[in-house]
C-alpha cells in the first residue's frame, strides 16, 4: 500500500483533476487551470526527490494530469498508473526529458510536454558566468577574502584568464548553446568554434554580422568555425560551454581521453546534464591539471558529487539553478500547466515550440493550444493553425 502524500488543494470541485508534484513558483499557472475547471493538487510533502510510490499515491485512482520535475523516474511503472486513472497528459517542468521514458509513455498514449524557450536566456547567462568566474577565479577570491586573508594588492594574486581574443567552444548549438555563443562572442569579443549535428545557421549569420561591424570599427573582427568533429572543439577552444540534451550519443562525452586532448588552461563549463561529463575522470584531470578550471551547474549522480571534486579549488560547483530566476521559473510553471490543460481539453499542440512568448504574456489569455509536446507526432496529435 502507498504511503498517504500530503497536498494543498485548489478549487475542490473542479472537474479535472490535475496534480503537481511540487510547489512551483507563481500563481499564474494555478489561476490558468482552475479557470478552466480544474481541481488543482500540489504535493508539499517536505522531501525533494519523489519515489516512484509516492508519486503513485498522488495519481490516486482518477487523475487527468500531472506536472512533474526532472528528479522523477517517469517511466513505464507510473505512466500505466496514470493510464489506469484515466490520465492522458503529462509535462515536465523542464526543457530536458532525459528522465522520461518516451516510448513507455507513447505506450499508454500519454502525451509528454516540456517547457523550451522560456529559460534559453537564463541558463546562457549562468554558463556565462561560470565561465568569467572560472577565468577569473572569483569563488577561489571571494573565499580568501572572507578568510581575512587579504593583506594587500599583489602582481600575482588571483591571476587568471582574458578571454577577449580568445576562442570560446560549444558543444551542443541549440537554443542555449546558441544563446551563450552569442553572448560570449559579443560581450567578450571571443572567436567561435562549436560542434553540433546541425548547423547553426543564424548564430553563424550573427558572428558574421557582428565581426562586420567590428571591422567597420576599426577593431579585430570575431571568426567563426563549424568544426566537424567534438575533438576539434576540445584541442582549438580555450573556454568550453556544454549545451546537447543527454542521450545514448551524450553520455560521457567528456571522458579521460578527451579531457587529455584540451589545453592546460582551458575552462570547461557544464549548465546540459551532469552524465555528458565523466565526472570520476574530471576529478583526476582537475588534480593533475591545477590551472584547468570548470564551472559545473549539474553532476552525474545528483545531487552527490564525485568524491574530491568538492576539494578542488579550480572547480566552481551551483546546485543546478541554471534555469533559476525568477521570470523563468514562473514561465516554465505557465508552459508545464498549459502543456497538460491542452491536452485535457483537446486543443491542438502549438505549431512552433521555440515560440512560447504568447503563452507567457500575463496581460491576455494563453492560446489554445499545448505549448510543447514532445511526442505530438508519435500520438498523432493535431497541430495548431495559429
Ligand atoms: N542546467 C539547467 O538548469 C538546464 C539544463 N538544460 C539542458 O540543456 C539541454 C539543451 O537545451 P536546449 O538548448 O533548449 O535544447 P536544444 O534541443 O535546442 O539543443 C540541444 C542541441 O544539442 C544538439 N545535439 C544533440 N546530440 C548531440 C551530439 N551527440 N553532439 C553534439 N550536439 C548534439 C542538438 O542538435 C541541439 O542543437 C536540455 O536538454 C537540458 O538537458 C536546459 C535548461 C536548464
Ligand atoms: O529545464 C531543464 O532541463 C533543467 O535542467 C532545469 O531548468
Amino acid at each position: 500500500m502507498a504511503k498517504p502524500v500530503s497536498i494543498e488543494v485548489w478549487n475542490p470541485h473542479g472537474k479535472y483533476r490535475v496534480v503537481s508534484t511540487k510547489p512551483m513558483p507563481g500563481t499564474r499557472w494555478i489561476n490558468l487551470l482552475i479557470e478552466q475547471d480544474c481541481r488543482v493538487e500540489i504535493c508539499t510533502q517536505k522531501k525533494t526527490i519523489l519515489s516512484v510510490e509516492d508519486i503513485i499515491a498522488l495519481i490516486g485512482d482518477k487523475c487527468d494530469g500531472v506536472i512533474g520535475q526532472l528528479t522523477e523516474d517517469w517511466g513505464e511503472t507510473l505512466f500505466s498508473a496514470l493510464s489506469r486513472a484515466g490520465g492522458k497528459a503529462f509535462s515536465n517542468m523542464a526543457v530536458g526529458y532525459n528522465n522520461v521514458d518516451v516510448n513507455a509513455a507513447n505506450k499508454y498514449g500519454v502525451a509528454v510536454g516540456n517547457t523550451p524557450g522560456v529559460l534559453t536566456e537564463t541558463t546562457a547567462e549562468l554558463a556565462a558566468s561560470l565561465s568569467v568566474s572560472a577565468a577569473r577565479r572569483i569563488v577561489e577570491a571571494d573565499e580568501f577574502m572572507r578568510a581575512g586573508l587579504y593583506d594587500g594588492w599583489l602582481p600575482n594574486l588571483f591571476v587568471g584568464n582574458l578571454l577577449k581574443g580568445q576562442t570560446v567552444g560549444v558543444i551542443g548549438a541549440g537554443r542555449i548553446g546558441s544563446a551563450y555563443a552569442r553572448m560570449m562572442v559579443e560581450g567578450f569579443k571571443m572567436n567561435l568554434i562549436y560542434y553540433d549535428l546541425y548547423q547553426a545557421t543564424r548564430l553563424e549569420k550573427f558572428v558574421t554580422a557582428y565581426a562586420e561591424f567590428l571591422k567597420a570599427n576599426g577593431e579585430q573582427p570575431v571568426t567563426w568555425k563549424r568544426a566537424a568533429s567534438m575533438d576539434e572543439v576540445l584541442r582549438e577552444a580555450d573556454v568550453i560551454s556544454l549545451h546537447p540534451i543527454l542521450d545514448k550519443t551524450t553520455y560521457h562525452l567528456v571522458n579521460k581521453e578527451r579531457l587529455a586532448i584540451m589545453k592546460k588552461e582551458a575552462v570547461l563549463v557544464n549548465c546540459s546534464r551532469g552524465p555528458v561529463i565523466d565526472e570520476v575522470a574530471l576529478v583526476e584531470h582537475l588534480k593533475q591539471n591545477p590551472m584547468f578550471r570548470v564551472g559545473l551547474d549539474v553532476f552525474e549522480d545528483e545531487p552527490y558529487m564525485k568524491p574530491g571534486l568538492a576539494d578542488l579549488k579550480n572547480a566552481i560547483v551551483v546546485p543546478h539553478i541554471a534555469s533559476a530566476s525568477k521570470w523563468t521559473r514562473e514561465g516554465m510553471a505557465t508552459l508545464a500547466a498549459l502543456n497538460v490543460l491542452g491536452k485535457i481539453k483537446g486543443y491542438p499542440i502549438w505549431s512552433d515550440s521555440n515560440r512560447v512568448e504568447p503563452f507567457l504574456n500575463e496581460n491576455v489569455p494563453p492560446p489554445a493550444a499545448s505549448p510543447s509536446i514532445v511526442n505530438a507526432k508519435a500520438l498523432g496529435l493535431p497541430v495548431s493553425r495559429l
